[in-house]
Parts: C-alpha cells; sequence; structure tokens
C-alpha cells in the first residue's frame, strides 16, 4: 500500500487528502452511425503527498485543494474524446496527479460505475436509450510518481439465487445446533468481488481503452456460469463456501492477467414456513414457500491469489 509516513514529536504521522463522490457523466456521440455512448461515474481521489506543514504550522502552501481535484476530474473527462473503461480513467487520472505536482507521491483513484445499459426495443437496440441495471463496476488504481501501478477491478451487489441444487450437511453438531442437515434448499447471495491484475507499471497496461471493460464483462460471465452451472440440470453446491471457492478458481484460471480474487458471498436465508395452531398444521413446508430474509445472514468471505501476488 501507498504511504506517506512522518515522524513527529516521537509520533507517526500519516495523511491523505483528496475529493470523494465526484459524480460525472460522459456522453460520446458517434455521428456517423448516430449511436451515442454514456458512463456514469463516482470518483473519489486521495492523494499521498508532502503536505506536513498544513498539518502543523497552518501552511497551506504544498495543498492541492480538494476543489481543484474535484475540477481535474471534469476536465478530464473532458478530454477524453473517445470512449474507455473506469480502469483506463482511473489511471488517467492518478497519473495526472502525480505528474502535475511535484510533492504528490501517489494518487489513490477510485471509481463506482452505474450500470447504464443499453435499452432494447422490440429487440433492437436504442440509439440513445439507456436503463439502469442492478450490479456495479468498481476500480480502485493506486499510482505511485515511479509510474509503479497497483489495478484492482471488482463488480457490486450481483445478486443470483438458484431455487435447488444446493445443500449443506456434515457439520459440526453441538448442544447449540439446531439446523437440520439439507440436500435441498434455496441458494442465494449477493456478490461482492474484487480482483487484481498483474500489471505493476501504467506503461504495462494494454493499450485498447475498453479493454478492461470487456474483461469485467468476461469475469462477471465466468463468476454466473460458475454458480448456477449448465442451464438444464445446473451445479451442486455443498456449501457456499465450496462454490465461492469454485468461482474463484475458474476466474483465476480463465485470466492469466488476474492474480487475485477477492469474493464476499453472505449466505442470505429464505427460511421454510412451516405454521401450526395448537391442534393442526396450517402450512407444511415442502420445499414450496420461504420466508425471505436479510438479516441476520451468513458472511463467508475468501481471497485466492497467485503464489506471488497479494490482494
Ligand atoms: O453454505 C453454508 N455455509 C455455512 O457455513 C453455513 N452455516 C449455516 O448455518 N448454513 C450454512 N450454509
Amino acid at each position: 500500500m501507498a504511504r506517506e509516513e512522518h515522524q513527529l514529536e516521537g509520533l507517526n504521522f500519516e495523511q491523505r487528502h483528496g475529493k470523494a463522490r465526484v459524480r460525472v457523466a460522459r456522453v460520446w456521440r458517434d455521428t456517423k452511425s448516430g449511436n451515442h455512448y454514456m458512463v456514469e461515474w463516482n470518483v473519489s481521489i486521495s492523494l499521498l503527498s508532502d503536505c506536513l506543514n498544513a498539518y502543523v504550522r497552518d501552511d497551506n502552501s504544498d495543498i492541492v485543494a480538494t476543489d481543484t481535484i474535484k475540477n481535474t476530474v471534469y476536465v478530464k473527462a473532458k478530454e477524453c474524446t473517445e470512449q474507455l473503461s473506469a480502469e483506463k480513467f482511473a489511471v488517467l487520472l492518478g497519473t495526472h496527479f502525480t505528474s502535475f505536482y511535484k510533492q504528490v507521491t501517489a494518487a489513490i483513484v477510485n471509481i463506482v460505475e452505474k450500470p447504464w445499459e443499453r435499452v432494447l426495443i422490440d429487440g433492437q437496440q436504442h440509439q440513445h436509450g439507456f436503463q439502469l441495471g442492478s450490479e456495479r463496476h468498481t476500480t480502485e488504481a493506486i499510482v505511485k510518481k515511479s509510474g509503479g501501478l497497483q489495478l484492482t477491478s471488482g463488480v457490486e451487489a450481483l445478486s443470483v439465487l438458484k431455487t435447488t441444487q444446493s445443500g449443506f450437511e456434515g457439520f459440526v453438531r453441538d448442544k447449540y445446533t439446531a439446523l437440520p442437515e439439507t440436500r435441498e434448499r434455496m441458494l442465494a447471495t449477493e456478490v461482492t468481488a474484487s480482483w487484481k491484475y498483474s500489471y505493476e507499471y501504467v506503461s504495462s497496461i494494454p493499450q485498447n481503452p475498453l479493454y478492461f471493460t470487456q474483461r469485467y464483462l468476461d469475469v462477471k460471465k465466468v463468476l454466473v456460469n460458475t454458480f448456477f452451472g449448465p442451464p438444464k440440470g445446473g451445479v451442486y453446491s455443498a456449501s457456499v463456501q465450496s462454490t465461492l471457492f469454485q468461482m474463484a478458481k475458474a476466474v483465476i484460471n480463465s485470466f492469466p492477467d488476474i492474480s487475485a480474487i477477492r469474493l464476499k458471498m453472505p449466505n442470505i436465508h429464505f427460511l421454510p414456513v412451516n405454521i401450526s395452531s395448537k391442534d393442526n398444521s396450517i402450512v407444511k413446508f415442502n420445499d414450496d414457500v420461504y420466508l425471505p430474509t436479510d438479516e441476520p445472514h451468513g458472511s463467508i468471505e475468501a481471497t485466492l491469489s497467485r503464489f506471488w501476488s497479494k490482494m
């Protein structure tokens, strides 16, 4: 992790500043085809810079104002005359701040992309109409003055559910255990994933401006396909843990430039409904009627990395 650490009167001091949640939308118009392309980004930037005097001497002469940081997002968006991925834009911003300001040693840029998707009207792609999807594309670029790079991408709020082919058996049973073993239950989760790319320098990332957009779509596809299995019959899940591991492994095996992946997969419970009065059963559960819940939920997370990589 990039750090700016100082010894102050025998104490350690670390600081950073920036602007969080800068919202920008960028539209690109292809005048030939009439098609419009757009993205909406929520950008957060932290600068690591030597501006200790602002903290201890009321001297702001080294501070890049957070208002300036915000303005820069719009200037750079304007300058991007061709479509590009959130990752490329994050790297571009990080490179700007670390090369334009001598006191800035590293920039941490986070972007969350809003899932605007081109609308289909009677199966035909609309030229300039978009509707909001569900899961969000995220990225973080940490750019050092040297051109060193740590690039991660991810997905948030990817909600998936299957109505069968899931069970949970053989777990610890003791005097606190009430959960029955089962080979038939619902499996629902909201996947949060982040994966690290192996590119270590700004200069070594692929040139194609939409490379990481395509990677995002491909990683999502591998995660979803592994979760569900084939359309006919699916695939059995012995636990959220087992499915999580298979999803992580499938991503690592499919993409040579991904060196690590972290997955968070809460187990969102659908409880069997059984209702009875004192005398008789009113609703008897037969793998049909469930009580959907969102809390409490099981919390299951893990990171899978190649030997030489850390998340
Ligand atoms: O897939 C599961 N993993 C668990 O760790 C767990 N714990 C639990 O109560 N149900 C489940 N299901």
